[in-house]
């Protein structure tokens, strides 16, 4: 890169106390493009562990009023922050795809979602109520209430930088706590342009705090301060399992993890509109979902004429730069993305499954400039591959032929994850048995595996995540708040005569 160019790139700070602040250590990183790696969109502070101690104290002290302010002036600022997100919708797609990767349409979607969990969660902040219950002594009031917990670390995954930050944050101040936020560090810069929302929508200094920086020098001491009281994480199992033994007894902890998502298709599956599911579940966003789908099983009766279509299907698929509207998968978000999907594509050829469609890198003009690979299928994968069973994270589907349905299942619950699994079938006894026999924490019906509601409880099973609480929706509240239990005696009442 040229001296200019060098000197052109934004220096960006953390916000910490309400204060835009360089990191003590006084090292940045930069952020690149992954469909030109030559672009660098930004230099971030690379926080050491008194950046984090700063932070979580400026949390702490905000949150003695912070948890007093009135639920319909949490609900005005955080409706505040969503319209200023709205207001730069085209600014900030742009900067996610130029940051992710992923195409103008998905960033476009996923700046909406956010400002549509912003304001969906500015209203149910009003709802956070207890309970009264019936008591057997009359003189005794006994009722619940429910109580914000205090600092809460919220640390994500660059393949949603914003939506699923905003599924935590949003939830974690209406409800009164205060947040220390630690993005990925392939996508800082998404995540300060939302820490730029908040600050500008007016929320009380070290109400949230930014820290950039990497998952040893600020993650780990994020996640094992002592007044942290809660971690909200979504991230690969393996780090989820490093978190995990880092954070304190008392801190609460909710993971959203890996994983390794079937589609089913029956012998009386419409196949083309099968092939479609496939595609946009397993090669969207350049498979960089958690949900993204990376098993089919497919029904003998059929698993010809869906292979054949897939494969074609797959070769006219478009990749290149999320800028480019006739692409309909980007690059892939980082080298190591790049390396781990290509090292898959060894794997499952030395295990003896049929590469049947892509899996190269790409090469050649702007190809050569990023993390460019074509989308891949595998064919005649036996269940126990490590393709089959192990989270690649990119654009390749394992194609996986079974006799029957009741094999179907049998397949599709044996991987340690469980997160969301689709089935295409016109049967409603097979989807009935499919819904009540799938172990996953999102059961999908003739839709992709990919794709959930604001408003709908989201989260895995078994390797998946911690299923003790769920993310979206009105569920996502019960993570924040502490339930207190309260039998309020009447003292009795001395009347000064008798009636
Ligand atoms: N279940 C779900 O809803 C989702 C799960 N995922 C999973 O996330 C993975 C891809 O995202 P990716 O960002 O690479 O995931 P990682 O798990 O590598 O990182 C996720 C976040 O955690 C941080 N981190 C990593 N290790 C630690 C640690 N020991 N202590 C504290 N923080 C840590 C990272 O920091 P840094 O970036 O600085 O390394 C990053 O901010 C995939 O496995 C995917 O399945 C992704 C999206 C949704
Ligand atoms: C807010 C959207 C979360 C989707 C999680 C995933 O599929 O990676």
């Amino acid at each position: 890169m040229t001296v200019k160019a060098r000197l052109a790139v934004e220096t960006y700070r953390n916000l910490v106390n309400g204060e835009w602040t360089e990191s003590l250590g006084g090292e940045t990183f930069d952020s690149v493009n992954p469909a030109d790696t030559e672009d660098v969109v930004g230099r971030f502070q690379a926080s050491v562990p008194e950046d984090v101690e700063r932070a979580v104290a400026a949390a702490e002290r905000a949150f003695r009023t912070w948890k007093d302010v009135p639920p319909s002036r949490k609900a005005a600022l955080m409706f505040k922050a969503a319209d200023l997100l709205e207001a730069r919708l085209e600014t900030l797609a742009a900067e996610l795809t130029r940051e992710e990767g992923k195409t103008l349409l998905n960033s476009m979607a996923e700046v909406k979602r956010s400002v549509q969990t912003l304001r969906y969660y500015a209203s149910e902040g009003m709802n956070v109520a207890g309970a009264t219950l019936p008591s057997d002594d009359p003189a005794t009031f006994v009722y619940t209430k429910k109580e914000p917990l205090g600092v809460v670390a919220v640390i994500t995954p660059w393949n949603f930088p914003l939506s699923i930050p905003v599924r935590k944050i949003a939830p974690a101040l209406v409800t009164g706590n205060t947040v220390v936020f630690k993005p990925a560090s392939d996508t800082p810069l998404v995540a300060y342009r939302l820490a730029e929302a908040i600050h500008e929508a007016g929320f009380p200094p070290g109400v949230f705090n930014l820290v950039t920086g990497s998952a040893s020098q600020a993650g780990k001491p994020l996640t094992s301060h002592q007044a942290v009281k809660a971690v909200t994480f979504t991230g690969s199992t393996a780090a989820g399992e490093q978190i995990q033994r880092t954070v304190s007894l008392s801190t609460r902890t909710q993971f959203e993890l890996g994983g390794k998502n079937p589609l089913i298709v029956l012998d009386d599956a419409d196949i083309d509109f099968a092939v479609e599911l496939a595609v946009k579940g397993g090669f969207e966003l350049t498979g960089q979902a958690c949900t993204g789908t990376s098993r089919v099983i497919v029904m003998e009766a059929v698993h010809d004429a869906f292979v054949e279509k897939l494969i074609e299907r797959t070769r006219t698929l478009t990749v290149g730069s999320g800028f480019d509207s006739a692409s309909e998968i980007g690059p892939l978000a980082n080298r190591s993305q790049l390396d781990n999907v290509l090292s898959y594509i060894r794997i499952g050829q030395d295990e003896g499954a049929d590469l049947a469609a892509g899996g190269e890198r790409l090469t050649g003009g702007d190809y050569d400039r990023g993390y460019y690979v074509r989308p891949a299928v595998f064919t005649g994968v036996n269940p126990k591959m490590r393709i089959a069973q192990e989270e690649i994270f990119g654009p390749v589907i394992s194609v996986i032929k079974v006799k029957c349905f009741n094999k179907a299942l049998k397949v599709a619950n044996g991987v340690q994850y469980g997160l969301s699994a689709s089935i295409c079938t016109a049967s409603p006894e097979r989807i009935q048995y499919f819904i009540d026999h799938m172990d996953s924490g999102l059961v999908k019906v003739n839709a992709p595996t990919t794709g959930n509601a604001v408003n709908a409880p989201f989260g895995g099973l078994k390797m998946s995540g911690t299923g003790t609480y769920r993310e979206a929706g009105r569920a996502a509240l019960d993570f924040y708040l502490r339930e207190k239990t309260v039998y309020q005696q009447a003292r009795p009442i001395k009347f000064c005569c008798s009636l």
